[in-house]
């Protein structure tokens, strides 16, 4: 049977890499922009908090089961930020290259540049559902101060995986989508709602 799903979020990369992992599964996944759902306002400092925030509000809006995800990378050496922040880190309007210009500047002056990219999603059945599922993955790496490949979106040049000697962005999209937080975090939860 297939499922239609909103997707809660407004990012093109993300909604290609749902796109990939889910068409698989019998998911009829639609953007949100396709109900014109404006974007949630993201006011919490947890990742849990603003992917449900973001679920519920589309949800509400388009009266279907949702999915959120919210996500972003931690840089140890920077107490976690930009974290829950990444989206906007230098600030409005949203600009990867200009987060990513602010991210290698702040980072100039630390030895230590492990790094590891998070991601929560939340699936709800309806706009009040009393049982949000949640699930959440992990992605360490490094970041480096020179952009390298073409793939993914966002911080993705600049996020080194050290055992594989490339940076994200010189993954292909099904390499990426096996190893990364979105990726996992998704097998997590479509575990769970099995
Ligand atoms: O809230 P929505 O509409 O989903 O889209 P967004 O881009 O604002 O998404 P978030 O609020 O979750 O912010 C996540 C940011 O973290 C970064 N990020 C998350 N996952 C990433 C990935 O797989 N590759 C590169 N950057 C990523 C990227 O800068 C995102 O904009
Ligand atoms: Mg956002």
């Amino acid at each position: 049977m297939t499922q239609t799903l909103i997707l809660a979020s407004n990012n093109a990369g993300k909604l290609r890499e749902f796109a990939e992992l889910l068409s698989p599964l019998g998911f009829d996944l639609k953007p949100q922009r396709d109900f014109d759902v404006p974007e949630a306002e993201e006011p919490h400092a947890t990742f849990v908090e603003n992917a449900l925030t973001k679920a519920r509000h589309a949800a509400r809006l388009t009266g279907l089961p949702a999915l959120a995800d919210d996500s972003g990378v931690c840089v140890n050496a920077l107490g976690g930020a930009p974290g829950v922040y990444s989206a906007r880190y230098a600030g409005e309007p949203k600009s990867d290259a200009r987060n990513n210009a602010k991210l290698i500047q702040d980072l100039k002056a630390h030895a230590d540049k492990s790094a590891y990219y998070y991601c929560v999603l939340v699936y709800v059945r309806h706009a009040d559902d009393p049982q949000p599922v949640i699930a959440d993955g992990r992605w360490d790496g490094e970041i480096v101060d020179a952009p390298r490949g073409q793939g993914g979106f966002g911080y993705d040049p600049f996020f080194l995986l050290p055992e594989l000697g490339r940076t994200v962005a010189e993954l292909d999209a099904e390499e990426k989508n096996r190893r990364s937080h979105r990726g996992q975090a998704l097998r997590q939860l479509v575990e769970k709602l099995r």
